[in-house]
């Protein structure tokens, strides 16, 4: 590597990310190529991660995914201020960096917490025990490493209810300079407007380079069933089919830490623990009703540490660990609580509660008019190498969305209740590089296929987590309850017929020859007939799509809502300096993808601590470097459960998908 720097270890290659095989050799040289290009896995401006913590930190922040890096290199700005950042986690690998391989580390056992649903009630019928499966990122950036990096906010209906709920201080007005506030958005004044976009800031948003002619083909068959297309979701008006804007940055992904975290690797006073799980937060009782966080135990490199805390924890373990780690802690119901044998701190009876996620359906369409070549071959990887343009440059179909209005929507026409991702056209995995390779060469007369899939925006279904055992490194219990209240399976089937009209457009059935590819999903054919709505019905319950936007488990709310975990500054209710800032502190999940929101809900949150604590850290001296060779507490072997390491107990369950990305 002629980087200039010495190469450090950026996570796992390519190489096997395909299904191994025959794909093994062409795409452990394109990872050789890309870890090369130092623009683009930027090995020389990584973080340089701790191997011990300090004796004492100001701010502890746990997590580093899209709340956690916003709030970590927020905090981080203020020199006087010692912060350490704990990642479950490894870096970020440079393939990851490439759009087009998003879905490639999906399920990888160092990058993906791969958790399970128990058991379904009603959904995800066709999946072994009927458990839905979740793709949760587990690396520096989170699941901003992973995910589709559309940059889609909620609406402005969305916030003005979470507001009218009793969060003082979240209605659309007060978190839009939020959301500006992250953004180094490129298309101001050409596609957007400055009005609602902010320019300056870590995160670059952006259109990517390129986009396959079936993109701008189906804005224009929308056109045609009599949908509107917007240059903007985010902007004045947020329904309407768009090529949205993501979180690229000349055709490489911009993920949370690259915004936010990596600008401060050389500030002395801001450590990164990488590979560090937090296992329990401290609280002490000051009595009179009042209790304060002291310190954080984690796990690293199996021995247990203990940092103190001088101001405040910020936990931002995601809609999944958050609540756990609250729960480990003793904060959390008490029959939950007591049923692990975990001694409870402080009651507060909706942690794990209120458990909210987008739900879809993914619709499978042949082009009969294309021939399935596959996406990736040497000329696209040396266009993208070379120039970061092309097909490598894109999630494909994926840029592609819509916010729509079903027929069950509120008649206002301001609470969209449906969005529709695509898929397809994806340049993620060759085994030759040959151009114009078929993708099935078993097949040579399959035609090309793309998919659209209905979200339910709004739904009524609510689930809810808990812990499996007092073993910090056991997963939760996750009870997803899809599709339990009729209504989301209205609606699902309703966004299958939407889908259905904006297939059999005359743009896409004259150019491609559009056709939905059929399926029985199990016996719903069989029982109810091929495409009657009781068909469908039974089918988005046999193949459920849960989406990736968890939210809600430890919900924002006044002290007046039984079931509000945060108050609207973030604070833990009855706890004075633990604060939450990541999805799960959404009351109600908002419509559209979720990244976005969260950046807010963090830059926000490391607002309302700037006012708190500033003003008494302007003479803080900085940090004492001595101190790490002092460290004298638990710095002790860690017993894993089954004495397997959490990356060895995931290693037997590598599963590698294809479609579920956004
Ligand atoms: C496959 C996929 C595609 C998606 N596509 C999009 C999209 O295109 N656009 C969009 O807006 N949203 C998308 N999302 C959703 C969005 O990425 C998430 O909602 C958002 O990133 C969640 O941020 P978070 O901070 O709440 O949690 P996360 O990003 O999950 O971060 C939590 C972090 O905390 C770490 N952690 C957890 N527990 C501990 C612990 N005990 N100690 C230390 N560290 C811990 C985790 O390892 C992780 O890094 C997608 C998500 C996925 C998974």
């Amino acid at each position: 590597m002629e980087c200039g720097c010495a190469a450090s270890y950026m996570g796992p290659s390519l190489a096997n990310t395909c299904g191994g095989g025959s794909f093994v050799l062409f795409m452990t040289l394109l990872d050789t190529f890309i870890r090369n290009r130092c623009d683009l896995s930027e090995v020389c401006s990584r973080v340089r991660p701790r191997i011990r913590p300090n004796l004492e930190y100001d701010f502890v922040v746990i997590g580093s995914g899209s709340g956690g890096s916003v709030a970590a290199g927020r905090l981080a700005e203020e020199k006087g201020w010692r912060v350490l950042l704990l990642e479950a986690g490894g870096e970020e690998p440079a393939g990851s960096q490439v759009p087009a391989m998003v879905v490639n580390y999906f399920g990888h056992p160092e990058m993906d917490w791969g958790y399970k649903t128990e058991p379904e009630p009603v959904a995800c019928k066709e999946n072994d025990e009927k458990r839905c499966e979740w793709i949760r990122g587990k690396v520096l950036g989170g699941c901003s490493v992973l995910n589709g990096m559309m940059y889609i906010r909620g609406t402005q209906r969305d916030f003005d209810n979470w507001a009218a709920a009793g969060n003082t201080g979240w209605s659309y007005n007060e978190v839009l300079p939020y959301f500006m506030k992250s953004e180094d958005n490129q298309e101001i004044g050409s596609l957007v407007d400055g009005k609602y976009h902010g320019e300056g800031g870590p995160l670059t948003t952006s259109r990517f380079p390129h986009q396959p002619e079936l993109a701008e083909d189906i804005l224009m068959a929308a056109q045609q069933v009599g949908y509107e297309v917007s240059e903007d979701l985010n902007g004045d008006r947020f329904t309407g089919f768009a090529i949205t804007q993501t979180n690229n940055r000349n055709g490489t992904r911009v993920s949370s830490a690259r915004a936010f975290v990596r600008p401060h690797r050389d500030n002395p006073n801001f450590h990164v623990m990488l590979n560090s799980t937090a296992t329990k937060i401290m609280v002490e009782d000051l009595g009179g009703g009042r209790k304060r966080a002291t310190g954080v135990k984690f796990v690293y490199n199996n021995k247990e540490y203990l940092v103190k805390v001088k101001n405040e924890v910020i936990v931002a373990g995601g809609a999944v660990n958050s609540p756990q780690l609250l729960m480990l802690s003793g904060v959390g119901p008490k029959e939950d609580l007591e049923k692990v044998g975990i001694k409870q701190v402080h009651n507060l009876p909706g942690v794990g509660k209120n458990l909210q996620n987008h739900v879809t359906f993914y619709l499978s369409f042949l082009m009969k008019k294309r021939k399935n070549f596959n996406d990736l071959d040497w000329a696209n990887a040396l266009e993208y190498i070379l120039n970061r343009e092309g097909p490598m440059s894109s999630t494909g179909m994926s840029q592609v969305t819509a916010r729509l209005n079903s027929k069950f929507a509120d008649p206002s026409g301001n609470n969209p209740d449906l969005q529709l991702f695509f898929g397809g056209y994806s340049a993620n995995c060759a085994s030759s590089g040959e151009v114009k390779a078929l993708a099935d060469p078993d097949n040579p007369t399959s035609p090309k296929h793309f998919t659209i899939s209905p979200v339910v925006l709004h739904p009524k279904s609510v689930g809810y987590l808990t812990l499996r055992s007092s073993d910090p490194l056991d997963a939760p219990l996750i009870y997803g309850n899809y599709l339990t209240e009729p209504e989301d399976v209205a609606t699902l089937v309703e966004g299958i017929r939407v889908s259905q009209r904006l297939a059999a457009a005359p743009r896409l059935k004259a150019k491609y020859g559009v056709e939905i590819d059929v399926e029985s999903y199990g016996n719903c054919a069989e029982i109810h007939g091929y495409d009657t709505d009781d068909f469908w019905q039974c089918a988005v319950k046999y193949s459920t799509g849960p989406e990736n936007h968890q939210a809600g488990t430890c919900k924002m709310g006044p002290s007046s809502d039984p079931k509000a975990v945060v108050n609207p500054e973030l604070l833990v209710h009855g706890i004075d300096n633990i604060r939450v800032m990541d999805a799960s502190i959404m009351p109600n999940l908002v419509s559209g993808n979720t990244a976005a929101t969260v950046m807010m809900i963090a830059e926000k949150g490391v607002d309302m601590i700037k006012n708190k604590w500033l003003p008494n850290v302007t003479n803080r001296g900085s940090y004492d470097e001595n101190q790490i060779n002092n460290h004298k507490f638990l710095s002790k072997p860690f017993q894993f459960a089954n004495n397997k390491s959490p990356y060895q107990q995931q290693q037997s369950e590598i599963i590698y998908r294809t479609a579920k990305f956004l």
